[in-house]
């Protein structure tokens, strides 16, 4: 277990350049399963979750030349093999799912921990996944402790809608889509920036697709696939990150953004805790006019509200940063999240700094801001952005504090105390077995 140390209360100044998003590079690295010609991906980060697919490449005989320095990967899946009774998907991560489409491909089957459902948001279902494998004629039982997929012959192109528009299993369709003879259709498709980087990858190597970014997806599967060279985009996760440590701390936080026309529901919410964000010339700014305040609504009886949903509603793994702008700022706001059914059960933690949260149902928890804060030791659970949250609140306070178990940063922030630490905030990372 890995803690996050940090003396707070220190205003973040500086400028960051953010890494690309792990839910983008995820699909893609399972993606290049896809094709044998060699493949080139540019900015890549060095993070836990990336680790782990490289390491189960490796075991398959791919060729892989991983430079963490530059951020420059080479890939080669020329002379791959695969024993379903041996090999193991990485677990306490979502994106293993997306390996089985291209081993289904390649070897006719894969092999599904149970454990892949990454991050403790509540239940993650698998099967919307299940039912993608079924619709493209894959066969799906269970085995102890985890899934066993087969096909034989090649998948079959066909037309599905999901229930949900999920993230995983758009790009799960997309990617059983891309070996399936003829033209398959999704509807209800997910349409998140790193579902659209994702296809632009898929379309570099070969495949048609059509509707990326909407609704409905179409792809033209069956085609030989091609290798080339990618850059992943800037991350918005990451961006939103920084412009909100610097608003929560007071200081002046600048980030490289090349995709603002991503951000105004982004930027809309920052407004509702008195946070104006600015884009000029490919950077972004996070500038705040004396301390938060949430807005006031102009309709009577309701409180400010942010509502996390399917994109392009506002992202729900952004929540847990906007909870921490709402513990600081004066005024109370509501947080819903439509998408996680348990996503929210961490708010005692805030406490322990003497803030008041109250959480009113599984979906939605109301701020009580402003309160004065005092440092503390808290425990973060298995959840990225609550992390990040719970240290949000920690540097915004002046003493010592300490997020305990603070490793799943590590699974998407590359470098995250090395880029804290230059922006001048004390911080560091204690470990214990
Ligand atoms: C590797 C990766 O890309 N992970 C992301 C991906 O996970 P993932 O693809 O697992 O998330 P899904 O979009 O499938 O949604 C997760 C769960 O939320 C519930 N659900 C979701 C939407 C909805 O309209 N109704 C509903 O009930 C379901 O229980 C579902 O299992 O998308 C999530 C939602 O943006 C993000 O939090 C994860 O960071
Ligand atoms: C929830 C996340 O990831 P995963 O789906 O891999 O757990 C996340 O990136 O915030």
């Amino acid at each position: 277990m890995s803690n996050l140390v940090v003396h707070g209360g220190t205003p973040l100044r500086g400028r960051i350049i953010p890494s690309a998003n792990k839910n983008a590079v995820l699909p893609v690295l399972c993606a290049t399963l896809l094709t044998n010609e060699p493949l080139r991906l540019l900015g890549v980060p060095d993070i836990t979750d990336v680790r782990k697919i490289l390491d189960i490449f490796r075991t398959l005989g791919s060729d892989v030349q991983m430079d963490h320095a530059t951020g420059t990967l080479d890939l080669h899946h020329h002379a791959t093999t695969f024993d379903a009774a041996h090999h193991r998907l990485p677990e306490e991560m979502r994106s293993s799912i997306m390996l089985v489409p291209p081993l289904l491909a390649r070897f006719g089957v894969a092999r599904l921990e149970d454990n892949v459902k990454g991050c403790t948001l509540g239940v993650r279902e698998i099967d919307p996944h299940v039912e993608v494998f079924h619709r493209f004629g894959g066969r799906v039982e269970r085995a102890e402790g985890s899934l066993l997929i087969r096909c034989e012959g090649r998948l079959q192109a066909n037309h599905h809608w999901l229930d949900y528009a999920s993230v995983t299993t758009t790009e799960n369709f997309v990617l059983c889509a891309a070996t399936a003879e003829g033209t398959s259709v999704l509807t209800n498709a997910a349409s998140e920036p790193h579902v659209q980087e994702f296809c632009r990858f898929m379309a570099l190597i070969g495949v048609r697709i059509e509707g990326m970014g909407t609704s409905r997806i179409t792809v033209h599967g069956g085609t030989q696939l091609r290798g080339g060279e990618f850059r992943f985009d800037e991350d918005f996760h990451e961006i939103t990150t920084f412009l909100a440590l610097g608003a929560i701390t007071g200081g002046d936080v600048v980030v490289k953004n090349s995709a603002p026309e991503n951000f105004p529901l982004i930027d809309r919410t920052f407004a509702k805790f008195g946070v104006t964000i600015t884009h000029e010339d490919g950077w972004s700014r996070a500038h705040c006019a004396g301390p938060l305040k949430v807005q006031t609504p102009f309709t009577s009886n309701v409180l400010t509200k942010v509502e996390a949903a399917p994109w392009p509603y506002f992202p729900v793994d952004l929540l847990p940063i906007f909870i921490a702008l709402g513990v600081r700022a004066q005024g109370n706001a509501l947080f819903w999240n439509k998408v996680y059914d348990g996503a929210l059960g961490w708010a005692g933690e805030l406490s322990k700094f003497g803030a008041h949260v109250f959480q009113s149902d599984p979906h939605r928890l109301v701020t009580f801001g402003g309160n004065p804060l005092t440092p503390a030791v808290v425990e973060s659970p298995y959840i990225i952005r609550v992390a990040i949250a719970l240290f949000m609140v920690a540097a915004s306070t002046p003493g010592r504090s300490e997020i305990r178990n603070a490793t799943p940063i590590r699974r998407a922030h590359p470098h995250f105390v090395e880029n804290l630490r230059s922006l001048g905030v004390q911080v560091e990372w204690t470990s214990e077995e």
